[in-house]
């Protein structure tokens, strides 16, 4: 008799809207090898509509929708509410920089997805090993290994996300920008092969420093004619999963209804907790609002501090990435109702790149949630202006990184 298989595992929760209540609920699937998949329930987001909702996306219909998904969880002898059917064992993903530190757990997290038909690994070292490790999991998808330039091409055809980590990580007493000048070289020669061989992929850059990586992504897209800002994402998701998990520490709040937005950028004081917005609504004293800050800012540090010369944070990274690939997994799937933080192309602020909480549809960034940059504290407003200047000097050291490269390269031919 034929063996079924049936899988489930939880990675958190979506953050969703400013101006919407929200209640955020665990992240499960339920699927099986035989059958399409049945049941379904991410990172889903649970708002209760409240007050101000002025986004462009938010008409009277989609609060209903969303009011519609913020019932309690079905209990077994309740009629099925209307649920998102996701299609099972659809999408592939490819990884580069599959066997380091986050490589590994994240494409785990990655393989144990439903959604994900194929997974491409892709290392300059040991993915053969890690890749026949990782294939041995019973689970739907097919993984397979490449390494080298020459197998880049193979690896990135066809596939629908695309996530970077390959890059060396900080050791105590280094900042992110001190990984650039190796860093910046290899995302750009990694997001010059995704510009040739899968242009229409969800790019997520993991490689620090993020605040300059980004821009080199989309300068170097740019250049070969195919960038598409809606598609290209910095993953700042582990600040939000670390917001979350202190706050929730920190008031003694149950961490599954809690939802901090983190926006600005990736690094130090660019990182900015809007305490301000989180769900549950929560009040803080001027000092736990400043150690709160201070912690969520210097929580990679603390974690390379730990590690103390072995590496930054990768099991929390690959987490966090991993909710990242399932809600953009999600919404290309066709999921109407996903939300998440990232550093994007942005007209939030005079910034061209900026983190905020974004609306992810089946083309990318769908809307950005403006209402998270109004009504801010005067904390939250000085922090924002403070950082600015960091941030700007990331983002143009990235953009004249490229500019510089390719104009010697013009000037050699
Ligand atoms: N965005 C974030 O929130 C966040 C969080 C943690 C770490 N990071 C960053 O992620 C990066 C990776 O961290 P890690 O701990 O996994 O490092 P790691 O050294 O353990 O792994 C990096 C992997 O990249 C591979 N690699 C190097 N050059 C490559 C290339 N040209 N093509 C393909 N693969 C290549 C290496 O062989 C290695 O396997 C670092 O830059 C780190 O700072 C970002
Ligand atoms: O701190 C680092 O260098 C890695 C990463 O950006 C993090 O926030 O953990």
């Amino acid at each position: 008799m034929a063996a079924m298989t049936t899988s489930t595992f939880g990675l958190g929760s979506y953050s969703t809207p400013a101006g919407l209540a929200t209640k955020t609920k665990p992240f499960s699937m339920n699927f099986n090898t035989l059958k399409p998949l049945n049941r379904f329930t991410g990172l889903k987001v649970m708002p209760s509509i409240e007050n101000e909702l002025d986004t462009s996306f938010f008409g009277r219909d989609s609060i209903r929708t969303l009011q519609a998904s913020s019932l309690p969880k079905l209990q077994p002898k309740q009629k099925p509410a209307k649920q998102f059917q996701p299609r099972a064992s659809t999408f592939k993903v490819a990884l580069l920089g599959a066997a380091g530190g986050i490589g590994q757990p994240l494409g785990l997290l990655i393989k144990m997805s439903p959604l994900v038909s194929n997974l491409h690994l892709y290392d300059i070292a040991n993915v053969k090993g890690v890749t026949a490790d990782l294939s041995h999991c019973n689970t739907p998808s097919q993984v397979h290994d490449f390494t080298g330039s020459s197998e880049l091409a193979s690896c990135l055809n066809g596939v629908d996300v695309v996530v970077i980590p390959a890059g060396i990580p900080r050791k105590p007493g280094m900042t992110r920008d001190d990984l650039f000048n190796i860093n910046a070289s290899i995302v750009m020669t990694l997001v010059e092969a995704v510009a040739i061989h899968s242009p229409d992929a969800f790019i997520h850059i993991i490689s620090n420093p993020v605040n300059s990586t980004v821009p080199i992504a989309a300068e170097v897209l740019k250049q070969k004619g195919v960038y598409n800002p809606k598609k290209l994402f910095g993953v700042t998701t582990l600040d939000v999963v670390r917001a979350n998990t202190f706050v929730a520490q920190k008031k003694n709040l149950k961490l599954i209804d809690v939802d901090v937005p983190v926006i600005g950028g990736h690094a130090g004081i660019t990182i900015l907790p809007l305490l301000s917005k989180m769900r549950p609504s929560v009040t803080f004293t001027d000092l736990e609002a400043q150690e709160l800050t201070a912690r969520i800012q210097n929580a990679g540090t603390e974690v390379v501090e730990a590690k103390d010369g072995s590496g930054s944070a990768t099991l929390s990274m690959a987490y966090a990435a991993a909710r990242f690939v399932e809600s953009s997994l999600r919404a290309l799937d066709g999921d109407g109702d996903v939300y998440e933080c990232s550093f994007v192309q942005s007209e939030l602020t005079d910034l061209p790149f900026f983190a905020s909480r974004v609306k992810l549809g089946k083309n990318g960034v769908e809307a950005f949630i403006s209402s998270d940059i109004r009504g801010l504290t005067e904390f939250e407003v000085k922090a924002l202006d403070a950082l600015k200047p960091e941030l700007k000097a990331s983002i143009d050291k990235g953009v004249s990184f490229v500019q510089k490269y390719a104009a010697k390269a013009a000037a050699s031919n």
